[in-house]
């Protein structure tokens, strides 16, 4: 099973002997609130939620602390500087992080980083020092400290801020040499002017992109060229009203709710940044989640952050997709706060007992359609009917957990609300599982590789008007520009005529699958069988595609001699070394795909070599914005 731990309460209930009935009486229920209350009950019967968030934690005597971060320091003393690092590490596991002790062994871990030469571990052990009790007199060390690694690792902009601060610090403290701070003034003067030789060399950034034919009157985040339409096999789906051509933007589109796809992820916390940074600093309260700088910090915890704060580490124990789960409860905190407990319940109350209209569904009562309205985010595909018994007793158990837990911690809520949220939280929890977990290739991403092929994702993000787009094996539009933003540029691959549906891929294509495990694939994970044109024609797949012209597959006789010609000439463009500037290839491509896809039976090789240069080119490499991202503008 795909969910960590997923019979962690079948388990318990199966013991008890009440597992059997458990399905066949929650499935009898037909209202979501129902069912939050039916899983309530039991696990309260069975006494399988938490009496109390008190943590039993056993930090280790302070003399034993002490004693581990002298030991690291004689290592230190010696140059043994990894030897160093694990004494220090043994410390910290043991060590209460609000006592000075505890800041002093990040501080010297961050030293012995340095001196090994993992500079951005030293600059994280610095960023996190200076958020506990490190000494205040002692601060500037930290500030050089963090200073020397942004400059080891060519963030210039970020070493003069920080040698700024600590000439500043040690002019308060009046405790340090004068050649000392001369020798900190002197490196703020050389990185100021590395920091300018290293803009003036950046290459000008790609220009804001467009949508084409601009904004969709009535969803704002899509192209003017498009509108969505019912299909019997598909639902709703976005459909072209003009040609499109390979390279329009069709859709720009911000997350409603994100957060880091693991804690070990550089990623900020706060959903509004989710940027990349290797100097991430704590919640100084959970030390469980960490953002860029303070305004991240106090943004998050605007959006409720501070009320999740004491569960943080009982929702790090749920079972199910642990990040899923703590992103469904900051989804809530966040609506709970903008428009408090009745409003919410009323919202999602009358969202479930309302006949929803598939065409409608999600737009506000002005007709718009806007990634940024609650309703518009719950309303989202959650394949009503058709999850399977289990998993939905398995969601509503995590929320009840969850639920119980943020009680336990003060939140008050009157028990005759309990449904409505736990029932919302449920909700939620199928939402982001369907249309943001398994939905993860338009994520935030970094490529591992320079080509591209292998990318590892960094946030869990929900696009409520990118998940407006049907799943097809041969996609023709596809996610561009620089994979690790949150923000997300849709862009035409193929042409997509005038009255053709627009379809991103689920994460997999024709030329990589059969259609059986496709079809296996659609429906395990999302409830549908599919319907594209590969699958319903049963494309073949890689090394059985033609990849020679042919009466068979020329659909214009005429255009034969021209289209041959074309592909010697894709075939040697394909060979040959390719210069840094995509935008001139990208042209010819565009010709050459549109070219082939008038005159070419598909499926054709050199069609789907063309789209996959095409796809890759759209994308930047993020693999040396992994470090450069952090510094200033
Ligand atoms: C993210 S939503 C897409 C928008 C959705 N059609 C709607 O009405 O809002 C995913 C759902 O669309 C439908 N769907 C998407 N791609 C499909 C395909 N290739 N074949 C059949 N159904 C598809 C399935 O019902 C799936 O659960």
């Amino acid at each position: 099973m795909e969910y960590d731990n997923f019979s962690h309460y079948s388990k318990r209930l199966l013991s008890a002997n009440v597992l059997g009935d458990v399905y066949v009486d929650l499935s009898k229920l037909k209202s979501p609130k129902s069912r939050f209350m039916f899983t309530r009950d039991l696990l309260l019967r069975h006494k399988m939620l938490a009496q109390t968030l008190d943590i039993e934690r056993q930090y280790d005597h302070p003399n034993v602390s002490t004693n581990l971060r002298d030991q690291g320091n004689e290592f230190f003393k010696g140059e043994k500087f990894k030897k160093a690092v694990h004494m220090y590490t043994k410390c910290l596991e043991g060590s209460d992080p609000n006592t000075e002790c505890y800041a002093l062994a990040v501080a010297n871990r961050s030293a012995a980083y340095f001196y090994l030469g993992l500079y951005q571990l030293s600059l994280k052990d610095a960023r996190w020092a200076m958020e506990f009790n490190y000494p205040s007199n002692l601060s500037h060390k930290l500030y050089e400290r963090a200073g020397n690694a942004e400059r080891a690792l060519g963030l210039y902009g970020r070493a003069t801020q920080s040698y700024t601060e600590c000439l500043k610090r040690m002019y308060e403290g009046g405790i340090c040499s004068d050649k000392r701070k001369a020798a900190i003034a002197k490196a703020v003067t050389e990185c100021k002017e590395l920091f300018t030789k290293q803009k003036k060399s950046k290459k000008v950034p790609p220009a804001d992109e467009q949508l084409v034919g601009g904004r969709n009157e009535n969803i704002p985040a899509l192209s003017a060229f498009v509108e969505l339409r019912m299909s019997k096999n598909m639902g709703r789906g976005v459909y072209a009203t003009r040609d499109i051509n390979p390279g329009d933007v069709v859709a720009i589109d911000e997350p409603y709710i994100g957060g880091p796809v693991s804690h070990h992820t550089d990623v900020c916390h706060y959903s509004g940044c989710l940027k990349l940074n290797l100097a991430l600093i704590p919640c100084p309260k959970c030390l469980l989640v960490c953002y860029c700088n303070k305004d991240c910090m106090n943004k998050a915890n605007e959006e409720g952050h501070y009320l999740e704060c004491p569960i943080m580490y009982f929702i790090r124990s749920t079972p199910g997709i642990t990040k899923m789960n703590e992103l469904a409860m900051k989804w809530f905190l966040k609506d709970y706060l903008k428009m408090g407990l009745k409003k919410y319940c009323l919202i999602v109350d009358n969202f479930s007992k309302s006949k929803i209209d598939p065409q409608t569904r999600g737009f506000d009562e002005t007709g718009q359609y806007k990634s940024d309205n609650f309703l518009t985010a719950y309303s989202l595909d959650s394949s009503e009917n058709k999850v399977p018994i289990d998993v939905l007793f398995f969601f509503n158990c995590i929320a009840v957990d969850m639920l119980h837990c943020l009680i336990l911690s003060g939140f008050k809520i009157p028990k005759c609300y309990i449904g409505s949220v736990g029932a919302s939280l449920v909700r939620i929890l199928i939402v982001l599982d369907l249309n943001c977990r398994k939905l993860n290739v338009n994520a935030p991403t970094i490529s591992l590789q320079r080509r591209r092929q292998t990318t590892l994702t960094i946030a869990l993000t929900l696009y409520p008007t990118i998940s407006l787009f049907n799943h097809s094996c041969d996609p023709n539009i596809k996610r561009s520009g620089e994979l690790s933003d949150r923000i997300r540029v849709m862009k035409a691959i193929q042409p997509i005529p005038k009255g053709s549906q627009l379809c991103s891929t689920y994460g997999i294509i024709f030329r990589g699958h059969t259609k059986e495990s496709r079809q296996d694939i659609c429906n395990k994970l999302f409830y549908f069988k599919c319907y594209c044109q590969p699958c319903i024609e049963n494309w073949p797949i890689c090394h059985y595609i033609p990849n020679r012209l042919s009466t068979l597959n020329i659909l214009n006789s005429n255009m034969a001699d021209i289209v041959s010609s074309e592909c010697e000439k894709f075939v040697k463009f394909m060979k040959s070394p390719k210069s840094e500037d995509n935008c001139e290839h990208l042209d010819y491509l565009y010709s050459f795909i549109k070219l082939l896809f008038t005159n070419v039976k598909r499926p054709f090789q050199l069609y789907e070599d063309c789209l996959e240069i095409i796809s890759t080119m759209h994308t930047i490499s993020s693999s040396q914005l992994y470090i450069g991202v952090i510094d200033i503008d």
